[in-house]
């Protein structure tokens, strides 16, 4: 349950931080309330282009696991959608819980998805790296895809077969040929947007949030391997599982969350 879900976070030793930035009016993440979303016709198309070629590392920061691209060149781009200018990913994550039942960041209409897939863009128009960029309010966009436990995810795989090289903390490793337009669902015309913030630390309010309507499936056994990866550096003596490595719902405050779809 979602109270379940929210009683474990704020208990998690790694939410004893700002859960909400003093004066924070755009925080992420949020609850879509379907109904309460407003269509909006100018909304164009997402427009991403990916180059496999560029993926680099793979690499566990002890929160997440990331898998980082070359953001040094134009080869990973996302325009369109809500945006005017033109952005470049730098990373993917994943937030995910310790059950099926919860684990996403977003809900939608209160439901919780067992996790949530991030990739991370900045803003190569006006910044020229993305230290800069999360520090403004058109910094970042960041795209959420949910994954719900059905069928393998075939390119996926790739990607879960090298978690057990990093394990712990600070561990990484070399990741190639990765195209992480393969993690996107089929339809990318139908998603919610809205002006939100990073959501750990230092929840920065510079992002543009472009939610999936169309969810992504991946095996049950896939996302067991996610809850294999520990917290913890090898070092420390207590190993901690990484998972309910999510943030609760924050408030709306007054923001409109727009729909490109009816
Ligand atoms: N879950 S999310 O998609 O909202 C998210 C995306 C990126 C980051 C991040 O890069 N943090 C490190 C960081 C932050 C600011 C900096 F200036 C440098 C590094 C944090 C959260
Ligand atoms: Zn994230």
């Amino acid at each position: 349950s979602a109270q379940g879900a929210e009683r474990l976070m704020n208990l998690h030793p790694m939410w004893q931080g700002p859960l909400a930035v003093p004066g924070g009016d755009r925080q992420s993440p949020i609850d879509i309330v379907v109904r309460k979303s407003v269509l909006d016709t100018e909304l164009k198309p997402l427009k991403t282009t990916y180059d496999p070629k560029t993926c680099q590392q793979i690499w566990n920061n002890g929160y997440s696991f990331l898998v980082e691209y070359d953001d040094t060149t134009d080869k990973n781009t996302l325009k369109g959608g809500p945006l005017q200018d033109t952005f470049r990913l730098c990373q993917f994550h994943f937030h995910w819980g310790e059950t099926n039942d919860w684990g996403s960041e977003h809900t939608v209409d209160r439901r919780l998805f067992p996790a949530e897939l991030h990739l991370v863009h900045w803003n190569a128009d006006r910044y020229s790296l993305f230290e800069e960029a999360v520090m403004e309010d058109n910094g970042l966009a960041v795209i959420g895809v949910f994954l719900k436990v059905g069928k393998r995810h075939e390119g996926l795989q790739k990607l879960v077969d090298a978690l057990p090289t990093i394990r712990h903390k600070d561990s990484v490793v070399e990741f190639t040929c990765f195209d992480p337009g393969c993690l996107l669902p089929a339809n990318t015309d139908d998603y919610w947007t809205y002006h939100g913030s990073l959501t750990t630390p230092p929840l920065t309010e510079s992002v543009t949030w472009i939610v999936m309507k169309q969810h992504i499936e991946v095996s049950h056994d896939q996302l067991a391997v996610f809850r294999s990866l520990l917290f913890t550096s090898a070092e420390e003596e207590v190993q901690k599982s990484m998972v309910n490595n999510f943030r609760v719902q924050q408030p709306l405050r007054g923001r409109t969350v727009r729909s490109s779809f009816t």
